[in-house]
């Protein structure tokens, strides 16, 4: 008899023989799967009549045997008695878990599908003779679940799954992402799905038209494998270090840029287009502000291209979705500026679905879009720190790292004073073990003391063009650059030049003038040593 306890979940296929391309067959497609990878088969067969589903179990059965892989009956739990099937998976609508349990006594594997918080501690006062593994989803959008009940739940909707696990101590429950997964997104999903302890990380995949509906399910079982076993998600080509930052860093970021005259291009809201454009002209580099989607992949692949994505702007949504892809594609830079994030359910909605759309490199927010971001609220905080009329530094310094941490981005929160924290740990990421010891709290992080430039708030855009000139230093990188370094001489760069603008204007307007004349200055001097800007690590 096998032993339920030792089931590898990385690789799990779900048959659906609905979609089966010409010329291959289910037994083919899972065979297939099997010799090239698939560590667990689930029969789910919504359409077919009883007879035909049990002739079509028992070939699938005999089939896994010949590779000790464990066999898996989708809702028909007669079925899987009849045929003996390693378990059986059912969903929400299904028989409800304790008969099933009843049914299958306590060696078989029982699955169920779980979208919400409140399934997951449902599953934990059960108990842990009672379910064994999850189905999360769906990730993504999937044509393959007829009128489904429920709708995508991003990476961070699994985060919130793989969080309440734990807080419903339900640590024998083991777990698979389902729904929309693809090798253009797998990596992310594994890199960014990890408990916001980082104890606890997915057990594998669940993939059906992936594998089902490709004409050489072959190659896309050895694909999905690879990715698997990949440890480093490379998702730009800059250095993700561990938040070192070399004395004469700062100095070597302004050199690549001048060297390299970063293009940058623009999907941002009007009023800033007009200043970001200047502010990146006096960066030493190159302004593009297109919103055309059939152009957005020759950009990309212009030499240090670099997208700097402002959520305010009303570009259309598959154009901005299509600009993240491209640059994800060829591994380029992306800032991220959910502008307003939660202010209205318009912009909340829009921005958690750009940023389940990609990864992004670095998000730049005020601190109430990182609060919100954080799932944190000063109200909810206000018990704890009876803060003086600004939000304190603890507060934001927490929400900065969680930002970070549950993105796996730079993470810039601007304001009275900058946090800048690096949740990238690296690009690693591996399957059931979580972080292996990179945590939120020990994630580099650093706050900028630069005193409140109060003028700043009294012109357009100051907080956009912070975003600019982030994606100017970020862009302009050589391949391997210090991504956390670029950042943090960014927003040095950009407070320091601030001040000199606020003593040098008598005003908005000319204050307007001034902070591009500072950067212009600043950037051409290259004497970081000189700027009044400076951070302390935290
Ligand atoms: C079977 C199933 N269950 C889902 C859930 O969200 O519970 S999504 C889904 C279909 C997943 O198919 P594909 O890999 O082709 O997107
Ligand atoms: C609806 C489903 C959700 N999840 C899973 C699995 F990924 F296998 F756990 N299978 C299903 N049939
Ligand atoms: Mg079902």
């Amino acid at each position: 008899m096998f032993d339920k306890k030792s089931v590898d979940y990385s690789l799990y296929l779900v048959t659906d023989s609905g979609m089966l391309p010409t010329g291959t067959s289910l037994y083919s497609q899972v065979k297939a799967g099997l010799e090239n990878g698939v560590t667990l088969v689930q029969l789910r067969e919504k359409e077919t009549d009883t007879k035909t589903f049990v002739e079509e179990a028992l070939k699938i059965h005999e089939l896994c045997q010949q590779f000790n892989v464990p066999l898996i009956i989708n809702d028909r739990i007669d079925v899987a008695l009849a045929i003996n099937a390693e378990g059986v998976h059912v969903g929400q609508d299904d028989m409800p878990i304790p008969l099933v349990r009843k049914l299958l006594g306590p060696n078989k594997i029982l699955g169920w599908s779980v979208g919400k918080t409140s399934e997951v501690e449902r599953l934990a006062q059960w108990g842990p003779e009672m379910i064994d593994y999850i189905g999360i989803g769906m990730v993504f959008a999937t044509s393959t679940k007829k009128n489904p009940k429920k709708s995508p739940m991003g990476p961070q909707g699994v985060i919130g799954i793989l969080n309440a696990l734990e807080t419903s101590k339900a640590t024998w429950c083991r777990t698979v992402a389902i729904g929309g997964l693809h090798p253009v997104n797998i990596e992310r999903v594994l890199y960014q799905c990890v408990s916001t302890s980082g104890k606890r990380s997915l057990d594998g995949i669940s993939v059906v038209s992936d594998i089902m509906a490709a004409a050489d399910a072959a190659a896309a079982t050895v694909n999905l494998h690879t990715l698997l076993r990949k440890k480093t998600f490379q998702f730009v080509d800059l250095y993700l270090g561990n938040g070192e930052l070399k004395p004469e860093g700062l100095k070597n970021v302004i050199e690549q840029v001048k060297q390299n005259r970063p293009l940058v291009q623009h999907i941002t809201n009007k009023v800033h287009q007009n200043f970001g454009a200047n502010v990146t002209l006096a960066l030493g580099s190159s302004p593009i502000m297109s919103e055309i989607k059939s152009e957005v992949h020759d950009l990309a692949r212009i030499p240090h291209a670099t997208l700097l994505l402002n959520t305010g702007s009303v570009a259309p949504l598959d154009m901005v979705q299509e600009a993240i892809l491209a640059y994800n594609q060829v591994g380029r830079p992306i800032v991220f500026d959910p502008v307003g994030y939660s202010a209205t359910e318009t912009r909340h909605v829009l921005n958690d679905t750009l940023l389940s759309s990609g990864q992004f490199t670095c998000i730049k927010g005020n601190s109430s879009e990182i609060l919100s971001l954080a799932k944190l609220s000063v109200e909810k905080m206000k018990g704890v720190d009876a803060h003086t009329g600004t939000i304190d530094k603890k507060l934001l310094e927490r929400a900065t790292r969680l930002v970070a941490y549950q993105y796996k981005t730079v993470v810039v929160c601007t304001g009275e004073y900058d946090f800048i924290a690096d949740g990238t740990v690296s690009g690693q990421y591996a399957l059931s073990v979580g972080s292996r010891g990179k945590t939120v709290e020990t994630i580099p992080c650093l706050v900028i003391e630069n005193g409140p430039i109060e003028i700043m708030g009294h012109i357009t855009a100051s907080g956009c063009s912070l975003g600019s000139t982030i994606a100017c230093f970020i862009g302009g990188l050589n391949t391997n650059g210090n991504l956390f370094e670029a950042v943090v001489a960014a927003v040095l760069l950009y407070k320091s030049a601030g001040k000199l603008a606020a003593e040098r204007c008598q005003g908005s307007g000319s204050f307007y003038f001034q902070l591009v004349d500072a950067l212009y200055q600043l950037f051409r001097d290259n004497k970081p040593e000189t700027w009044t800007a400076n951070f302390q690590r935290l």
